[in-house]
């Protein structure tokens, strides 16, 4: 192994890095020839005693003052040296090899010679370093070498000599020149020395090298003769940096400059082993530990650095360990370990990559078909957001219209239902002959009519075999919006009997089929929030009040409640029980029904004259917005609309009546009020328009449900409700309104036409018997006239004038067609609902409300209220001017008052109020009872049902209330 391969440095380079960065320390060098003269004066010292000690003969070799040369050549064999060292120290060289001839003075001798020279040589230095002499170096007697040395050795052996003859006094302690450098030892002197002196071999003369080569011990050296380029290049180089010296100064220049190379080669290998011994110690176990820590860390680091890094790291580290395996033999088996440990950790980390590649790319997939999914899931979900906001709208939109629909039927709605016969009644007795959908007919006797048939309109008529199910499919929509936040109304309107209770609730004994509207009302209400659930959620609670005799009782408690509500518009001390099935519904139900008070009656029982009324109060929370939203619906079942009957009317009856009578006509009042969109709508004249203010008007709905029985003992009666409810009906319709009114006035104008050509031929009749028998009639009770088209009794009281019946026709027929299109027409023309005494002839000037309402009270309802009592207070008079009642009018100015509506343009009576009036009966105008007369046959007596229920006989009266009933004339 070469030098160069053995250190990681060369010879060659120490040398020239000494030569070059070391030059200007040798500039010193002149300092040190300076020396040499001090030198060469104690190589003559030491040549001098050598010859001294051995003789001129033995040193003849060596002359006094030899030269550096010479003074080598004379030593070079060694005898010298040893003979005076065996002077001084007999014995220290026990075999001197004595020069055999003359050979030995020839520089260039056997090789035999030089190999013995060499032997003496070696002896002598080996003996003298056991003596503790300063030694040299074998090569320094050859050519280049340092004969300093060989004289400090001399010198040294001189000094030891005269101790020695001095007796050997004090300590023995060299001091010459160089003395202060080291004995240098046997071993050390072969190893440090052998290299230099081997190379001095290489540049002998080639006889000298190959004699020198055939020796085996010099070729143990190891040096391989292929260096020697690098050794001459050395050689050159010092060779070309002598040049220029002088030859006496190549010595000591030589001399420095080895010892700094010596000085630099030993630098540079402390340096070497230091980084070694580090390597060894700390460099090592740091590889491996980053080895390990990147071998665990490398799923961290595969993520944060790239594949290139990752490579490069691998390759440093392999080189890494290369290095540390080629650096350091002794540490080979450690550095297999590591190699093998850090293959293996390559190894590992190679399949954790694949791994991780395969991981990543499957996460990748993964990811792309999760994006993919999410990005569908998203439009699909964007389509499912936009349909349900959509199917929202939708559904908002279809409420809205589903309640303009409601709206352009008509606010206020009018059906009509004709109760069957009760019992074993053969039905072909029936006053209705026809019913349709929208209309009904009544088979008017002869005396009501020209054609004995007259229809009515509304917006639904039921038949007498319509179930509760078809009635109730027909009014479920409005029902249905209290739970879209309305307030709805439906009250059920008829005489006695004519089955108002058996629509509302049904009949005593309930079956699924014939439950009544509130039961399936609420049984729709409980179905319709089920279903709602999820959107909204309702809580839904009843209420059940009963108005008699203008008090209003709760009829879910015992105790009388007390209206405490000032602005009439509900009954807030009432009982608000909740409910959620309709079984709760019929438990409350028949809680009220048996609290309903039932009082003797003559006809009927107390239910007949007293309001029920249910109300359904529905609070909605939307489940999302927690908005909520309000509404209620009355289910009323009035009292009986037919008039007291004048015998009856007394005590209880009488103020039944008159309650009765005021909470109707207070109704009439609103729904008017109403009609005509007036701003004050006059709700306080009675508990019922009280109750019933929230859900009439405004955005209420309500349904006015008419009830007719089909008896024709019954027809009056029929025949006034049916008038006021096509009336009303066709007053308030909305959009349809114009059609039905066309339609109902047309049928109208044909049956005046028809009417006036019967009042032209009885005129001309009329006017034959007058001739005959001349003017003796004043005194004739009026005859009644057909219960015509003419809805009500307006005007009766004024008079027949035939002559200017015509006139007063075509005027009529011109105010019918104004009162199609002026809705105040329409409501002076309208039959009056009925008015209670109390209610007309108490008009008090702070009562505003009613008297609002004053100009379509019939004036004939003073006169059946007076009628109806004795009790003059009752008795009002009709002021033309004021258009009011003066109440307190005695009997006698009644018969004033007659006259005065009899005489109507006499006292400024305005007949615009009165309509049709010439259609009816007409009543003597001094004729008192011929009045009462009138008033009783248009107060239709109590029908007489076959229900079961007791029919209270009649009073005797003035008048027979058969002849009462319109007669054919
Ligand atoms: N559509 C109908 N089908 C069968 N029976 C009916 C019908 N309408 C009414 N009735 C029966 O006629 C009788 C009287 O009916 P209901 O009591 O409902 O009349 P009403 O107008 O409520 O009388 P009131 O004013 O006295 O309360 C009851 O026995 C009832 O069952």
């Amino acid at each position: 192994m070469g030098t160069e391969q053995v250190f990681p440095f060369s010879v060659v380079s120490v040398v020239e890095d000494v030569l070059q960065h070391h030059g200007g320390r040798l500039s010193d060098v002149n300092l040190a020839s300076r020396k040499a003269e001090e030198a060469s004066l104690r190589r003559y010292e030491a040549a001098g005693w050598l010859r001294k000690t051995v003789g001129v003969v033995g040193g003849k070799d060596l002359p006094a003052e030899p030269s550096e040369e010479h003074f080598r050549l004379g030593l070079r064999s060694g005898i010298i040296l040893c003979n005076v060292l065996n002077r001084i120290q007999p014995g220290a060289v026990l075999k001197v090899v004595e020069a055999p001839n003359d050979s030995v003075l020839i520089p260039d001798g056997a090789a035999l010679s030089a190999f013995q020279y060499f032997e003496n040589v070696r002896n002598f230095l080996v003996a003298a370093e056991e003596m503790g002499l300063p030694t040299f170096e074998a090569s320094d007697l050859e050519q280049g070498g340092k004969s300093s040395r060989v004289v400090n050795c001399v010198l040294a052996l001189k000094s030891y000599a005269e101790w020695k003859q001095g007796g050997k006094l004090g300590i023995w302690k060299y001091g010459g020149i160089g003395s202060s450098k080291p004995p240098i030892s046997g071993k050390t002197l072969l190893r440090k020395n052998s290299e230099p002196f081997m190379k001095s071999l290489w540049t002998m003369p080639s006889g000298d090298r190959d004699a020198m080569s055939d020796h085996s011990s010099y070729n143990d050296s190891g040096h391989d003769r292929n260096e020697g380029s690098s050794f001459s290049s050395l050689h050159s180089l010092v060779r070309e940096y002598l040049c220029d010296k002088r030859p006496e100064e190549i010595p000591m220049v030589v001399e420095s400059l080895l010892s700094k190379v010596v000085e630099e080669f030993e630098r540079r290998m402390q340096i070497e082993n230091e980084t070694l011994k580090m390597t060894q110690e700390e460099k090592i176990p740091s590889e491996i530990e980053c080895s390990i820590s990147k071998a665990t860390s490398v799923d961290e680091e595969m993520e944060e650095k790239d594949d290139a890094e990752e490579l490069q790291v691998n390759e440093e580290l392999e080189e890494e360990s290369y290095e540390t395996y080629d650096g350091h033999d002794e540490s080979s088996s450690q550095n297999l370990k590591k190699r093998e440990l850090v293959e293996q950790q390559t190894k590992s980390i190679q399949e954790l990559k694949t791994i991780v590649y395969q991981t990543k790319s499957g996460m990748q997939f993964l990811q792309k078909r999760y994006q993919e999914e999410v990005i569908y899931l998203s439009k699909h979900l964007h389509t499912l957001a936009s349909a349900a906001s959509g199917y929202h709208k939708v559904l908002e939109e279809n409420r809205k219209l589903y309640n303009q629909v409601q709206d352009l039927k008509g606010n206020i709605r009018v059906y009509c239902r004709v109760r069957p016969f009760l019992g074993d009644q053969p039905s072909h007795y029936s006053s209705v002959s026809n019913v349709e959908e929208g209309s009904i007919s009544i088979m008017t006797p002869s005396k009501y009519g020209k054609e004995g048939k007259k229809t009515f309109t509304f917006n639904r008529a039921f038949g007498p075999s319509a179930t509760q199910a078809e009635v109730f499919s027909d009014m479920q929509p409005l029902v249905r919006s209290v739970l879209d936040g309305y307030n709805v109304c439906i009250f059920a309107y008829g005489q006695t009997g004519s089955g108002k209770t058996h629509t509302m609730s049904g009949p005593n004994e309930l079956t699924e089929e014939t439950l009544g509207v509130n039961y399936r009302a609420l049984g729709d209400l409980f179905l319709l929030s089920e279903q709602r659930k999820d959107t909204i959620f309702y809580d839904i609670s009843v209420q059940m009040l009963e108005i008699y005799n203008e008090q209003v009782r709760d009829l879910l408690t015992t105790d009388e409640i007390r209206n405490s509500s000032h602005d009439g518009i509900n009954v807030p001390d009432a009982n608000l029980v909740p409910v959620s099935s309709t079984t709760d519904v019929i438990n409350l139900m028949n809680l009220g029904h048996k609290n309903r008070a039932v009082g003797s009656t003559a006809m009927n029982d107390r239910s007949s004259r007293s309001h029920s009324c249910l109300t359904v109060h529905v609070q909605g929370r939307y489940l999302t917005s927690g908005s909520t939203i309000r509404g209620s619906m009355h289910l009323v079942d009035l009292a009986g609309s037919e008039r007291a009957d004048k015998s009856e009317a007394t005590g209880d009856r009488l103020k039944e009546a008159q309650h009765i009578n005021k909470s109707l006509s207070a109704l009439g009042d609103v729904i008017a009020s109403l009609a005509s969109k007036n701003a004050h709508v006059p709700y306080r004249n009675s508990k019922l328009t009280q109750l019933l203010q929230d859900s009439l008007g405004g955005q209420a709905k309500t349904l006015m449900f008419v009830h007719i029985s089909p008896e024709p003992e019954a027809l009056g009666e029929t025949l006034s409700t049916l008038k006021f409810a096509e009336r009303v009906s066709t007053i308030e319709l909305g959009a349809a309104r114009v059609n039905k009114d066309n339609n109902s006035d047309v049928k109208e104008l044909k049956e005046q036409i028809s009417s006036l050509k019967a009042a032209l031929a009885r005129k001309e009749g009329d006017s034959e018997r007058f001739q005959q028998s001349g003017n003796s009639s004043s005194h004739e009770a009026p005859k009644l006239k057909p219960y015509g088209s003419s809805p009500i009794r307006f005007g009766s009281h004024k008079p027949r004038d035939d002559s200017s019946s015509l006139e007063g026709q075509k005027k009529d027929i011109s105010k019918l067609k104004r009162r199609s299109l002026d809705i105040h027409d329409i409501y002076r023309n309208s039959p009056q609902w009925p008015h209670s005494v109390n209610h007309v002839t108490n008009v008090k000037e702070d009562d505003k409300e009613s008297s609002a309402s004053s100009e379509w009270i019939d004036k004939t309802m003073m006169k059946r209220n007076d009628s109806l009592t004795s009790d003059d207070s009752l008795v009002g008079q009709w002021d033309a001017e004021t258009k009011q009642f003066s109440p307190l009018l005695s009997p006698s100015s009644l018969s004033e008052t007659s006259k005065m509506c009899l005489e109507p343009s006499l006292h400024g009576y305005d007949m615009t109020i009165t309509d049709e009036s010439d259609e009816l009966d007409i009543a003597t105008s001094d004729s008192s009872e011929s009045e009462l007369n009138w008033l009783s046959s248009h107060i239709p007596k109590p029908t007489t049902i076959s229900n079961g229920l007791p029919s209270k006989p009649k009073k005797s009266s003035t008048q027979p209330k058969p002849s009462r009933i319109p007669e054919p004339r």
